[in-house]
C-alpha cells in the first residue's frame, strides 16, 4: 500500500528540513503544493511550490486547500498520483489542518509526523535567521493559524507521530526509526 508522510506543526519547526533529509537521505520525494505567496529569495517555482496567482491558483483540482496567514495553499490528487505512480512513499507539508482533512480522507495510508519544539521563542528566531522578509515573518506570528499549530489538534491526538526538534540531531534520530519502521512494512506489502 503506498503510502504518503504528512510533516505539519508551526512555521520554524522544521517540515521543510525534515522533507529534504526525506528526499536526500531516504530518496523520498516531496509532493510540490500551491500557494498565492510570494516566493522567498531562494525558493524555486516547481521545486519549492507552484507559485500561483490569486486567479490561477483556482485553475487546480485540490485534494484540500486552506488559507494560511493570509495566503492560500492548496494540494492536489494528481501531485500525490504522480509522486506513488514512481515511489510507495512520499512525504507532503501541510499545516495541521491539511493533515487533518489527509487523514480522513486517506486513512491508514497517511503518516504524520508533528514538528515540535519546547521554546516556542525560538521559533521566531529560526525564522529570522532563514532570511524570511521581517514583515512576512510578523504576519506570520500574529496570525491564528500559527497560534493554532504550535498545539497538537484534538484530531491527530495518538495519530501522530511528535517530533521534539529542539536538536536536529535527536529529531533525526526519531525521524530515522519511523522511517526504517516504515520502510519495512511498505516492502512486506
Ligand atoms: N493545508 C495545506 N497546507 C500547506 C500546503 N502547502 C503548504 N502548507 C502549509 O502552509 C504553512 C505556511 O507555509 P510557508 O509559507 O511555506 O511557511 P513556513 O512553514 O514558514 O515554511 C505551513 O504550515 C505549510 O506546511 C498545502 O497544500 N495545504
Ligand atoms: N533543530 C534545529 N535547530 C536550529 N535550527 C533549525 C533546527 N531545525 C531546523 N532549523 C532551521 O530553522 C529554520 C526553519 O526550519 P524549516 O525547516 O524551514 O521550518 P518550517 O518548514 O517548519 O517552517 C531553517 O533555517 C532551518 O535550517
Amino acid at each position: 500500500m503506498n503510502k504518503i508522510i504528512v510533516i505539519t506543526g508551526a512555521t520554524g519547526t522544521g517540515k521543510t528540513t525534515v522533507s529534504d533529509y526525506l528526499k536526500t537521505y531516504y530518496r523520498i520525494p516531496k509532493v510540490i503544493t500551491h500557494t498565492t505567496r510570494p516566493a522567498r529569495k531562494d525558493e524555486v517555482s516547481g521545486k519549492d511550490y507552484y507559485f500561483e496567482t490569486d486567479k490561477s491558483f483556482f485553475d487546480n483540482h485540490y485534494l484540500e486547500n486552506v488559507v494560511y496567514a493570509g495566503y492560500h495553499y492548496g494540494s492536489s490528487y494528481e501531485g500525490l498520483e504522480r509522486e506513488w505512480q514512481r515511489n510507495a512513499l512520499a512525504s507532503i507539508v501541510l499545516d495541521t489542518k491539511g493533515a487533518i482533512t489527509y487523514v480522513e480522507k486517506l486513512g491508514t495510508q497517511v503518516v504524520v509526523l508533528y514538528m515540535t519544539v519546547s521554546e516556542q521563542g525560538s521559533l521566531a528566531k529560526r525564522l529570522h535567521k532563514r532570511g524570511d522578509d521581517t514583515k512576512m515573518v510578523e504576519q506570520r506570528l500574529a496570525s491564528e493559524e500559527y497560534q493554532r499549530d504550535l498545539q497538537l489538534p484534538v484530531e491527530l491526538r495518538g495519530k501522530a507521530h511528535v517530533i521534539l526538534n529542539d536538536q536536529w540531531q535527536e529529531a533525526q534520530k526519531q525521524i530515522d526509526r519511523i522511517i526504517g519502521k516504515l520502510q519495512a512494512t511498505v516492502a512486506k506489502q
